[in-house]
């Protein structure tokens, strides 16, 4: 049986809980999801400041799932942040929602749309885009215009917008397949799919399933060159329990 740690790396616990719930309800029988989420930071992660303060917590939650021997980590945020860093302390896989979720639309159609919350938010997913090598494949982006924690609030209008963002993405696109642009949005997917009739793809269930491939064919973050693990050095201060040692 799979150990698979998702990292929620804002601190919502709301958020951590829909994303696990799903995540439970994609995961094979047998896998156990260990949900997470840093004890300081930030409640949601709306920008590049926002995400650099939560890398430390993904870095603190990684090292901490690596040392418990978790088959494999999720950082559950759309800018998925602090992957690489994050790549290089853990031996299992690292998957990040967004690069699971692009990867996924790719294969179910030739130019996916995204939608996500913030419009300030968008040029992360750009950057995210580039340096994934989807450029190509993303055909629009759109956001709800509302922040992250929106969609925890119980009024249910976050996801209308969600919705309406999808179904007008579908149709002025030109695009096959939806990507859904923040872990909040996770509970959405399959009942947007259905209804829409494309497919419409949720970050967090794509990294589990993928999680579950990769520990199936026996493979790990490569540990030969820069994704091996950090150099040896003494950090300081709070970083200090960061060494693998
Ligand atoms: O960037 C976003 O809109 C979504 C991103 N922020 C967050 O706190 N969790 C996320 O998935």
């Amino acid at each position: 049986p799979l150990c698979i740690q998702l990292i929620n790396p804002n601190t919502s616990l709301a958020m951590t809980e829909v994303m696990a719930q799903t995540a439970r309800s994609v995961a094979a029988g047998d896998t156990q999801i260990v949900a997470v989420c840093p004890q300081e930071g930030a409640p949601s992660i709306e920008g590049h400041f926002d995400e650099a303060i939560a890398t430390l917590g993904v870095l603190q939650q990684v090292k901490a799932g690596r040392e418990a021997g978790v088959d494999g980590h999720i950082i559950a945020c759309f800018g998925d942040p602090g992957l690489l860093a994050a790549r290089e302390l853990a031996r299992a896989p690292v998957i990040g929602i967004a690069e699971a979720a692009m990867h996924l639309a790719t294969m179910l159609a030739t130019r996916f749309s995204i939608v996500t919350t913030l419009p300030r938010t968008l040029t992360i997913a750009r950057h995210l885009l580039h340096q994934y090598g989807f450029e190509r494949h993303c055909a629009a982006l759109h956001a709800i215009d509302l922040p992250v924690l929106s969609l925890e609030d119980g009024s249910g209008l976050a996801q209308q917008k969600v919705r309406e963002q999808c179904i007008a993405a579908k149709k002025s696109d030109g695009s096959g397949a939806i990507v859904l642009g923040c872990g909040g949005m996770a509970d959405l997917a399959q009942e947007l799919t259905l209804e829409l009739n494309i497919p419409v793809i949720d970050g967090v269930s794509a990294a589990v399933k993928m999680v579950e491939s990769l520990a199936a064919l026996r493979l790990t973050t490569s540990k030969h060159g820069d994704l091996d693990y950090p150099l040896e050095k003494p950090l300081s201060g709070r970083f200090a329990g960061l060494n693998l040692r």
